[in-house]
């Protein structure tokens, strides 16, 4: 069967170490679409050893990307990879992540909802090193064909876009080669690289991983919303709605103060396919 909800809750936690540097900090960047221009003083922070902040959601590949196969790997869940898309992602940070580092990471499924036409795996990891916590890791993914096994549905949160016009709306334009990119960092899956296989997964060419629109609306809030200062951010917590792709231009509205004082409410749109929706739900809560 594969899915047996029960055993993959059941299933111990499992352990890893992570390890990274600067070099894999950089690589991310660029994978997030960094370094554009290439020598200007905001990028620099992005791209160069000597300046280099990290962005909060280089979490989500830190130790390469070991969150995004660990999740698949789990006693109790054996899918087809062409059914698997990437359902939602939050990041809580508990410190600011330090460019090179080695920490513990011990991750579970927290649950397995049944949505009749798909299930839904809650990946959780949680992240310490020598000096405590760095960070709690949620993800959903979503796995076409696979419910109906008869577990609970699960509850859904949705936020409505404000009807105020945003605070900021800034444009990100996606490389053609985005993906190609963003896979070094460690999630290898063909949906993102191989035309054959985005087919066979019902795609007409391979699209971006959600985690790489992830990243470059993070980074769009902390350059225009944060004043560019990456220790802000707290929490970080999106639904990916729609997908997009690489050659396509992202529009991020963001609405200050929404829904509730320290918080970035944020959506994000595909502008060549009539702002169709790529990012909902978004939030970012920060200092
Ligand atoms: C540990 C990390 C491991 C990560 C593994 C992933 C590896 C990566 O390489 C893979 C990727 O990056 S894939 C790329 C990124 N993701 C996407 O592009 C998906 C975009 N979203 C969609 O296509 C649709 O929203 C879609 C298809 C997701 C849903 O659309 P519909 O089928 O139309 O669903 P709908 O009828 O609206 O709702 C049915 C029930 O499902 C819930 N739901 C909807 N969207 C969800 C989502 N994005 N995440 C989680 N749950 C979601 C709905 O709430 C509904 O349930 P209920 O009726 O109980 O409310």
């Amino acid at each position: 069967m594969p899915i047996d909800a029960a055993q993959a809750v059941a299933a111990e936690p499992r352990r890893s170490e992570l390890t990274w540097d600067h070099k894999d900090v950089i690589l991310y960047h660029l994978g997030i679409g960094a370094g554009t221009p290439a020598t200007g003083p905001d990028e620099l922070r992005y791209t160069l050893e000597t300046r280099l902040h990290v962005l909060p959601s280089f979490a989500t590949v830190a130790g390469g990307g070991r969150a995004v196969s660990g999740g698949l790997a789990t006693p109790g869940i054996d899918v087809d990879l062409a059914a698997v898309l990437h359902g939602g992602q939050t990041v809580e940070l508990h410190r600011p992540l330090p460019a090179r580092g080695t920490a513990t990471q011990t991750s579970r499924v927290a649950a397995v909802h049944d949505k009749g036409k798909a299930a839904v795996i809650v990946h959780r990891s949680d992240v310490e090193d020598a000096e405590g916590p760095l960070w709690t890791s949620q993800s959903e993914i979503f796995v076409r064909g696979e419910g109906g096994f008869g577990g609970e549905r699960g509850s859904a949160t949705r936020l409505d876009a404000p009807e105020a016009a945003p605070t900021w709306t800034v444009d990100r334009p996606i490389r053609e080669d985005q993906a190609l990119l963003y896979r070094l960092s460690g999630d290898w899956n063909p949906l993102h690289a191989d035309p054959e296989f985005a087919k066979r997964a019902g795609f007409d060419r391979p699209i971006l991983h959600g985690l790489c629109s992830y990243g470059i609306t993070l980074k769009a809030v902390v350059d225009t919303a944060l004043g560019g200062d990456v220790a802000r951010v707290r929490a970080y917590t999106t639904r990916f709605a729609g997908v997009a792709f690489p050659g396509e231009t992202l529009r991020v509205r963001m609405w200050r103060d929404t829904p509730a004082p320290g918080r970035v409410q944020v959506t994000v749109t595909a502008v060549e396919r009539d702002d169709a929706p790529v990012l909902a739900d978004t939030v970012v809560t920060h200092t």
